[in-house]
């Protein structure tokens, strides 16, 4: 993919659906009784790969576009698959479908590509170990591909080291097949798409500060999801619209969770002009449209409780730091290491490849900003958030800026090239 400066960016787009929301959609429909339909279901490569496993685990999913139907059976109602469940390059759907599948009475080998096999699972093989699973890691180096044998479990009160929205829903999700309550305390509160649809689903699950638990129900109702559009994808739109001389833009129905919206509270510290029109609430999820313009920014600190709601931002934040006055400091999110790619030492080399005044440190990075870009030769890793902020930052930048493995962006935003010409020709 080429990309080369532009002069501006104006019209309207609807960024995709939610793609935490997504998953937890397909697995929770697949494990209630009835018919559960999705509206505005990302169907980026990650979603997709939720949607394969549990077809190979006997259940019926209908998907046409963006429309979902999971003809879901019961708490007890998966099948062992005949083959691997492949899990592609999620994250997600490796650690949220582990939980699940330590419930089960049949034995699993998940696995991914090159890049999830190397992420750490140790942080859910320990709880589900405490709650009596049998998970181990096929090549002992704790990573996947795992193999998971399905037992009874023990209820448990987990006190995570990590704020990982991960690890909590694995361990509540394990614990609708405890033999009592189980809970998790995180560092920090994550996002909390799965406590808030369990309960849509009949599920008793309560909240309190940093803890949430869950008491084991007899069965799970099916209902209807409708996924608000994932700001996480906003994020490239807002960043362009902020940097891109003499833009205004609209993106329509964007999810505005508290435990997701960090990104909003960052760029309004940084001068940000974004207005919210027609706030909406989608079932416990609010959402509204945002008007972004062209601002001039200012740098921050992006630090502490903030950082788990607005992780898969900060290397468009970065960029936005670099487009800054001043000085942004980025940290406590070591986190960011361990991602589809190590994002602080790509978001740091390539801003600086591209004459940017960036240095990594051990959790985060301090970005000088001020000083003009030059295209450069983007090597995303196959990382989709790389790809996109490195393309938002080519459209701001003299000269030509190539992004290889640019396709990555499947995994969470297909349309994300399509939105981006369109709001430049408009
Ligand atoms: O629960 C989720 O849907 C997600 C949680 C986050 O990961 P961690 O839980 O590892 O922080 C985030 O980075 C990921 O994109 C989606
Ligand atoms: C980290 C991400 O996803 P996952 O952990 O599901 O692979 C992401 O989308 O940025």
């Amino acid at each position: 993919m080429k990309l080369t400066k532009i002069e501006k960016l104006q019209g309207e787009i609807s960024v995709p659906g939610d793609k935490s929301i997504s998953h937890r959609a397909v697995m929770f429909g697949s494990l209630a009784k009835g018919t559960t339909h999705i509206s505005n279901f990302l169907a980026g490569a990650d979603c997709l790969a939720t949607i394969d496993c549990f077809r190979k685990m006997g259940i019926e999913i209908e998907q046409e576009g963006t429309d979902v139907t999971v003809y879901g059976k019961g708490l007890h109602g998966l099948e062992k698959p005949e083959e691997i469940l492949d899990v592609g390059n999620s994250g997600t759907t490796t650690r949220l479908i582990s939980g699940i599948l330590a419930g089960q009475d049949f034995e699993v080998v998940l696995s991914g590509d090159a890049s999830l096999n190397q992420r750490p699972m140790k942080r859910i093989m320990t709880p589900l170990k405490m709650m009596g699973a049998e998970i181990d890691s096929v090549n002992g180096n704790d990573c996947a591909p795992l193999r998971i044998n399905g037992k009874k479990l023990k209820a448990i009160h987990y006190d995570s080291p990590v704020a990982s929205a991960q690890v909590k829903s694995c361990v509540l999700l394990a614990g609708l097949y405890a033999d009592g309550k189980t809970s998790v305390t995180e560092p920090a509160l994550s996002r909390n798409h799965t406590e808030l649809m369990l309960r849509a689903f009949g599920v008793d699950v309560e909240s309190h500060d940093k803890t949430a638990e869950i008491t084991p129900p007899k069965e799970m109702n099916a209902t209807d999801i409708i996924v608000p559009g994932d700001i996480s994808s906003a994020a490239y739109f807002i960043a362009a619209g902020l940097i891109t001389p003499n833009s205004c833009i609209r993106l329509k129905n964007v999810g505005l969770n508290p435990t997701r919206d960090g990104l909003l509270r960052v760029c309004r510290q940084m001068g940000a002009d974004i207005q919210m029109e027609n706030v909406r609430d989608n079932g416990g999820e609010p959402a509204a449209d945002l008007i972004v313009r062209t601002s001039r920014l200012k740098g921050t600190v992006v630090e502490g409780d903030l950082i788990p709601t607005l992780i898969d931002e900060i290397p468009v934040i970065a960029l936005l730091a670099a487009f800054a006055e001043g000085e942004t400091v980025i940290r406590d999110a070591q986190e960011l290491r361990v991602k589809e790619s190590d994002r602080i030492a790509l978001t740091v080399d390539h801003l600086i490849k591209m004459g940017a005044d960036a240095q990594g440190t051990e959790d985060g990075m301090i970005i000088r900003g001020g000083k003009p870009l030059h295209g450069a030769e983007i090597h995303c890793a196959y990382d989709h958030r790389i790809a996109m902020t490195f393309s938002i930052a080519g459209i701001n930048a003299e000269g030509e800026t190539v992004i290889d493995d640019a396709e990555c962006v499947d995994v969470s935003y297909p349309t994300f090239y399509e939105q981006l010409n369109s709001l430049h020709e408009s």
